[in-house]
């Protein structure tokens, strides 16, 4: 052993830190590519996105017979309109009938309500 035996063994030392930071800095830099996030695969695709909308939508009808939801989508896959059937908005549906099958035409709903998505082309183009 001589004079330099010390900072060797101090420049090891160090060394030994630097190698053990080094290996944690790697294993850090595993543990982040392992977390690292990465896009979803299994997004909905743009038209179950749409029709699910329009689902969710038939949901709000009071129709009792059908229900039908809407979305209308424009180029730009940007959602322009939502809607269901239901009576034309302003009428209440406690007081218009539901009926479908009634003799007298003023007792049937389709007297009053129109088909949800001609009506919903009317409200965005309007
Ligand atoms: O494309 C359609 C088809 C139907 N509707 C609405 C209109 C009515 O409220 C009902 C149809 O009633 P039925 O008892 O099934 O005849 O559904 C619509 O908005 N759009």
């Amino acid at each position: 052993m001589d004079e330099n035996d010390g900072v060797r063994a101090q420049s090891r030392c160090v060394s030994r830190e630097e190698q053990e930071e080094n290996e944690l800095s790697t294993d850090l830099s595993n543990l982040s590519v392992g977390m690292a996030e990465t896009k979803r695969m299994d997004y909905l695709r743009w038209d179950d996105y749409f029709m699910a909308v329009a689902l969710l939508s038939a949901m709000r009808s009071k129709d009792p017979s059908s229900q039908v939801g809407a979305c209308i989508v424009n180029a730009s896959k940007k959602v322009v309109g939502i809607g269901y059937n239901g009576m034309p908005s302003g009428c209440s549906d406690d007081d218009l009938p539901w009926n479908k099958e009634s003799s007298d035409p003023l007792q049937n709903k389709y007297m009053y309500g129109m088909c949800i998505v001609t009506e919903m082309v009317i409200g965005i183009v309007a």
